[in-house]
């Protein structure tokens, strides 16, 4: 398997070295669709994709597709959608939406009744006579968050994320991690961060690669916590990888699914940064129990968190709270603390979209040598160490909140 998944980073890796969080610029050429689409053969049968399109539109890179499958069509519609994104991906669609109807089997087979869509997979219309939607097809209705099986070994997901890159969201998810842990909990971190995967030199472990035992991964222990990155897999840490779509979401869910992760009560996933498809993909299809969104003052005035909370609040996750690092300035002559952005960003965020601050974090020398050396402040027992511990006190808080209004509303607890 690890061949396989590393077959899979190799030929998403095709640009190593250039830092590049959106796609790289494809010219989009609709002929060249028309290709892809006219030589992929729907699977277990001789039907050309081509023949099958009832409805086709291309918004920029995003192609709505409307299928009519042939009538006894069994397949795995989310097989089929994974295998036409990935061929079309490289003429640049990022995002492919697909509608699929199913004719009518006549007979005694029309008598069957239509096997419901497995979980998190694709729905198939299985009723030919309903008109295939003239206006423009929707996206396959993605499983509620509240829908998603918990994960059988793990109480608690959260994902940490950020709007923008470069805010201090590994070195944060980290730390919180580790903060969670002293609290007595164990505490799993998978780094999602495909762009700048740092978890592993932050942990001491670059360079590492995990075991496999039964087809899963075995994830490597750092400081106590059960940890997998995707910087342990490409083998050359910190390097950026440029992914899109779904070849990126399918490499992350493998990475999720395909781990023998121990019995954690929380699993802190640091997302890839900003607040794309691969977010949202990975969003629906994690049971998350809460979002922390990292952001620094700059960033609080550029909106760029604000769209961190409409994106989980799009998919129903709850936003635990915002993190604002590098908030304040720590002099490392006199001590003297300044809020050289100004003060308050933090709370007028929390305030407006009714999350809470969890906690602010100063810009301090010691909090970068200390990540960048591999042992984070909670473990080296700095001065922000009190801090993140603070703010893994509010998180906990928050969870637990959530808990108890979930039980009450008989939803999924977690
Ligand atoms: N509070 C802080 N004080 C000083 N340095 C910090 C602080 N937080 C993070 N840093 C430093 O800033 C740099 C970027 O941090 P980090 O890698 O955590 O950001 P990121 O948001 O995860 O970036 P990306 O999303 O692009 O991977 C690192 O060198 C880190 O040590």
């Amino acid at each position: 398997m690890f061949d396989r998944i590393k077959n899979l980073f190799a030929q998403a890796d095709d640009s190593k070295g250039a830092v590049n969080h959106d796609a790289a610029a494809v010219e989009i050429n609709d002929d060249l669709i028309n290709e892809i689409l006219n030589v992929q053969i729907l699977s277990g049968t001789t039907h050309r994709i081509a023949e099958l399109v009832t409805q086709r539109e291309r918004v920029g890179s995003t192609l709505n597709l409307s299928l009519k499958l042939p009538a006894g069509f069994t397949g795995d519609a989310q097989a089929l959608h994974d295998e036409l994104a990935n061929a079309l991906e490289p003429r640049g669609i990022n995002e492919l939406n697909l509608h699929l109807v199913s004719q009518k089997v006549s007979g005694s087979a029309a008598a069957q009744k239509p096997q419901p869509a497995p979980e998190n997979k694709l729905p198939i219309v299985t009723d030919a006579s309903a008109p295939v939607p003239t206006s423009t097809p929707t996206r396959p209705v993605p499983p509620k968050q509240t829908e998603l099986k918990a994960h059988p070994r793990i109480r608690h997901i959260i994902v940490v994320a950020s709007g923008k890159g470069g805010v201090g969201k590994s070195t944060t998810a980290v730390n919180l991690a580790l903060a969670l842990q002293k609290t007595g909990a164990k505490v799993g971190m998978l780094d999602a961060d495909i762009y700048g995967p740092s978890i592993p030199t932050m942990l001491g472990i670059a360079g590492r690669t995990p075991l496999i035992e039964n087809d899963q991964f075995v994830p490597i222990a750092a400081h106590g916590l059960a940890v997998l990155s995707i910087g342990n897999l490409t083998g050359d840490d910190n390097t950026p990888i440029v992914w899109r779509g779904p070849k990126a979401t399918g490499a992350l869910m493998q990475l999720f699914g395909q781990t023998n992760w121990p019995e954690l009560d929380y699993l802190v996933i640091d997302m890839p940064p900003g607040t794309g498809d691969i977010q949202l993909t990975l969003a629906q299809r994690i049971p998350v129990s809460g979002a922390v969104i990292v952001t620094t003052p700059q960033h609080i005035a550029l909106l760029d968190a604000q769209k961190g909370i409409e994106l989980f609040n799009k998919v129903n996750i709850p936003v635990l709270g915002v993190i604002e690092n590098m908030a304040l300035h720590v002099c490392s002559q006199c001590g003297h603390i300044d809020e050289i952005f100004g003060a308050g960003g933090g709370e007028k965020l929390g305030a407006q979209y009714h999350v809470p601050l969890l906690g602010r974090l100063p810009l301090a020398s010691s909090i970068r040598i200390n990540a960048d050396t591999g042992t984070p402040s909670v473990v080296a027992g700095d001065a922000a160490a009190p801090l993140y511990e603070q703010i893994a006190l509010n998180v906990i808080r928050e969870v637990e909140k959530l808990g108890e209004v979930h039980e009450r509303d008989g939803k999924r607890i977690f």
